[in-house]
């Protein structure tokens, strides 16, 4: 198993506020790791400096390191490129106005494919892989605005994997949807864990157990324990770790 992440004394601070304090945690490759714990604990704002989405807020400053395959992305990675080998599916799935087809082909563009015949391959790639392709090939032209939640969450999922990304950082992926949209999704997860490497906030401990290789445990801006999920689950080392998948608080 390869790290393929590495977060080294990563400190986080919104203007005054410190949101991440001296995180420490390796995202190995092929893997499902949950972030967990209490809302504002910094789940997603750890998750966000893994392709540098909090570049885009004033207040917030950095201090410690965060490579992807050894490089650091803050001082040695275009954040473009890094968002292209680091992509993210949001909470609410968040469809751009326009058709399906355009909706996937929309990553590829932006990086400069043009021909017809490449886009027309990459749009049906990424919809199989996202497990939607059978539900939309014969409507690919019409807006993606008339899906359902659970199939516009996956056109995001496939969007983010039509520019060939190497990791996928889910934030509350599934939280907006019903229990068989989910089920696909997680199913999906599972199988695409084969060719890429997931980070995912929930806080769904269930769907954390079902699906995940590892776990890590935040709590008021720290990382309170990771290790592999069945260990966390069933054994885990610190009394706040076992009191809150216990659903003790939080
Ligand atoms: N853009 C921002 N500007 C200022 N403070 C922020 C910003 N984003 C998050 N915070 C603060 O940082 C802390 C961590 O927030 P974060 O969203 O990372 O938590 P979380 O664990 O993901 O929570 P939730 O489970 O509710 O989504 C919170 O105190 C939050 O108010």
């Amino acid at each position: 198993m390869a790290t393929i992440i590495q977060s080294e004394n990563l400190n986080l601070w919104y203007g005054d506020h410190q949101a991440l304090k001296d995180i420490n945690l390796s995202i190995e490759e092929h893997q499902i790791t949950a972030l967990i714990g209490p809302s504002g604990c910094g789940k997603s704002t750890f998750m966000k400096t893994l392709n540098r989405m909090n570049d885009l807020v004033k207040s917030c400053r950095i201090e410690g390191k965060v490579t992807l395959n050894g490089v650091d992305i803050y001082k040695d990675m275009d954040a473009n490129i890094l968002r292209k080998r680091v992509g993210m599916v949001f909470q609410k799935a968040n469809p751009f106005p326009m058709s399906i087809y355009d909706n996937v082909a929309y990553g590829p563009r932006i990086h400069g494919i043009r021909s017809h015949a490449k886009l027309d391959e990459i749009v049906e790639r990424s919809l199989q892989q996202a497990a939607l392709w059978d539900e939309c090939k014969d409507r690919l032209k019409t807006s993606a605005l008339g899906m359902s939640g659970g199939q516009q969450q996956r056109l995001c999922i496939a969007r983010a994997l039509a520019v060939e990304p190497e990791v996928l950082l889910m934030d509350e992926s599934t939280s907006a949807l019903d229990p068989i949209s989910t089920a696909k999704i997680e199913d999906l997860c599972l199988e695409l864990k084969k060719k890429y490497t997931i980070v995912m906030v929930t806080h769904n401990m269930q769907q954390a157990n079902r699906i995940s290789d590892v776990t890590a445990f935040f709590l008021l801006g720290e990382l309170i324990e990771a290790g592999e999920t069945k260990q966390i689950f069933l054994n885990p080392t610190n009394k706040k770790t076992e009191e809150y998948i216990t659903g003790r608080f939080g």
